[in-house]
Parts: C-alpha cells; sequence; structure tokens
C-alpha cells in the first residue's frame, strides 16, 4: 500500500526529503559534457542524462525515500529522453525507492482515463502529480485508479510559483481563497483512512500560511516543492507537518543535483549526497522544534 509504504521509508530513513530529478545541459557537469556531446544530438544528451541521474541515485538512495522525476526535461529530448524519464524510475524502484512521476496531468475524463492509465499502470511508478483544473470530473479517472490505495496522488492545490497569487489566491464568494475550493475538492476524494489518505496534494514550500491551513484541512501527504532553488525555508515548510512529524514530503531538485556547482565538487554524486544530508538536517531540526 502506498502511505505504509511511504511512511515505513520515511521512519527508516528519517527523511521526509525528496531528491527531484529535472535535468538540464546546463547542469550537466564538464567531465559529462565532455565523455558523451559529439555531435551534441537528443541520442547523446539522453545517456549523458542517464549517467547523472544513475550517479544521483547511487549517492542518495539511502537517504532519501523516494525520487520524483519531472517528465517536461525528458521530452524535451522527444523519444531518446522519454525513455530515460522510464529508465529513471525503473532503477529508482531497481534501489528500493518509491517514486513520483511528476507529469501535472488533467484533461475531460476520457483523456484523463488514458493519462491515469498510462501513467499508473507502470510499475515502476508509485504516484503522479495531477492538474485539477478540469475539476471533479476530470480528477476521477485518476481517483478511480488509485483506488484501494495501491498508488498515489498529489494533486496541485497552492504551487509555489510567485504568479500563483493570480487565480489561486482569489477570494470566492464565501470569502474563501480559491486554493481552499480546491483543497475541498480533493478532501472530497480522500475518502476514509485512519491516519493517511493516498489521494496527496502539492503544497509549494514558499508560502507558510498557506500550509497552516491546508494541513488543517488535508487528510492525505503534501508534497512540498521549493526547498532550496526557489527560496522555501525550512522554518515555513514545517507547517506542512503534523504535530507528530509526519505528513509531509520535501522536494529539491537544483539544491541538491547542482550543488556540485557551489562547493567546486567534481564527484557531482557526492555533492548530492551532502546537499540532501545538509537538507534533511535542517528539515528535521525545525520539525522537532514543533509547530504552534
Ligand atoms: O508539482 C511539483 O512538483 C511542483 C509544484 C510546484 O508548485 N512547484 C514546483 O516547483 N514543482 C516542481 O518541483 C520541482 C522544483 O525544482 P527546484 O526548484 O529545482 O527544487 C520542479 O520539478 C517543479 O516542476
Amino acid at each position: 500500500m502506498f502511505i505504509e509504504k511511504l511512511l515505513r521509508e520515511i521512519k527508516q530513513k528519517k527523511s521526509p526529503c525528496v531528491v527531484g530529478l529535472d535535468p538540464t545541459l546546463e547542469m550537466m557537469p564538464d567531465k559529462l559534457k565532455r565523455k558523451f556531446l559529439v555531435k551534441g544530438d537528443e541520442k547523446e544528451i539522453a545517456q549523458m542524462f542517464w549517467q547523472f541521474n544513475k550517479e544521483i541515485i547511487d549517492y542518495t538512495a539511502e537517504l532519501t525515500p523516494c525520487i520524483k522525476v519531472q517528465i517536461a526535461f525528458y521530452e524535451r529530448f522527444s523519444l531518446p529522453g522519454l525513455e530515460v524519464f522510464y529508465k529513471t524510475l525503473d532503477y529508482g524502484k531497481e534501489k528500493g525507492l518509491m517514486t513520483i512521476a511528476d507529469v501535472k496531468r488533467g484533461d475531460i475524463g476520457s483523456t484523463a482515463k488514458a493519462y491515469a492509465q498510462g501513467f499508473l499502470k507502470n510499475p515502476s511508478i508509485d504516484s503522479i502529480t495531477v492538474n485539477p483544473y478540469f475539476g471533479s470530473d476530470g480528477l476521477l479517472p485518476f481517483v478511480e485508479e488509485t483506488k484501494g490505495g495501491e498508488k498515489g496522488l498529489f494533486i496541485l492545490v497552492k504551487t509555489s510559483n510567485p504568479s500563483s497569487k493570480e487565480l489561486q489566491d482569489l477570494i470566492t464568494e464565501d470569502g474563501q481563497f480559491f486554493y481552499e475550493k480546491v483543497a475541498d475538492l480533493v478532501s472530497s476524494f480522500e475518502g476514509d483512512f485512519s491516519e493517511f489518505s493516498h489521494i496527496g496534494s502539492v503544497v509549494g514550500g514558499t508560502h507558510k500560511e498557506h500550509l497552516k491551513r491546508l494541513r488543517k484541512k488535508l487528510k492525505g501527504f503534501i508534497l512540498v516543492p521549493g526547498y532550496g532553488a526557489q527560496g522555501g525555508k525550512a522554518e515555513d515548510i514545517k507547517y506542512a507537518f503534523n504535530t507528530d512529524g509526519f505528513g509531509a514530503l520535501v522536494c529539491s531538485s537544483r539544491g541538491i543535483t547542482e550543488y556540485y556547482k557551489k562547493i567546486g565538487e567534481e564527484n557531482y554524486g557526492l555533492a548530492a549526497q551532502i546537499s540532501l544530508k545538509n537538507m534533511i538536517a535542517d528539515i528535521n531540526r525545525e520539525i522537532e522544534k514543533g509547530v504552534e
């Protein structure tokens, strides 16, 4: 079961921190560029991304419950890129990790069903991110596909980007933020679980007040992106957790995978490991302080 596995991994590794694998050409260390790029075509780039991801996973697998793989960074290099997306998820599974395919899908019911089945029937994918803009009939196929709780969903509720307020913070006629209505919709799918629902949400780590409100409302895990490169701070992010210190996953991509540049370390895998260790210590320290 998704939630049981997730809680077990988090407890065992004493880490609610997720490694995001969002490779770009700019992110790649010079030594990999020298090794892989001759023509600089999609195939070579994809092979280089694979080598990079594998190394990051090897160095971080003992410290993270989960990897998050953002599909856009792979789709950008067409089929060879997409192969690496799936290969990365397979490899994560092989190393005993749980996986989030960050695909942010959503559409009318029939299309949503195709998305849901396409991703969630894949044995290497434990959960996906979902865009709720279509409303309940667009979400239902995803909910249906995860019925029983073997797999999980993370539905976008309040995103981390600065412009998220343009739409998500609009005030509805009953005085709530629009994103709270989205949270209500998510709640309506949560089901009757004694601990956590496998229907989770995404709330950016750049919004302390919103995290506080939403933690009270939602019964699923909250996936919190925005730590590191986007400036999300552990002292704010801790509000995504319940008082027992569980209930959220904090994700960082560039903050981990590009850390080698900051410390001038040739070994990018080791640098990622150091960065992840720092992140875990930072988040756990704040969780231990508790929330008021
Ligand atoms: O769904 C997400 O993962 C997501 C939601 C959100 O509100 N903000 C956000 O940054 N993300 C993703 O989280 C990752 C953040 O990357 P870094 O800023 O490099 O840590 C990217 O893969 C984003 O697509």
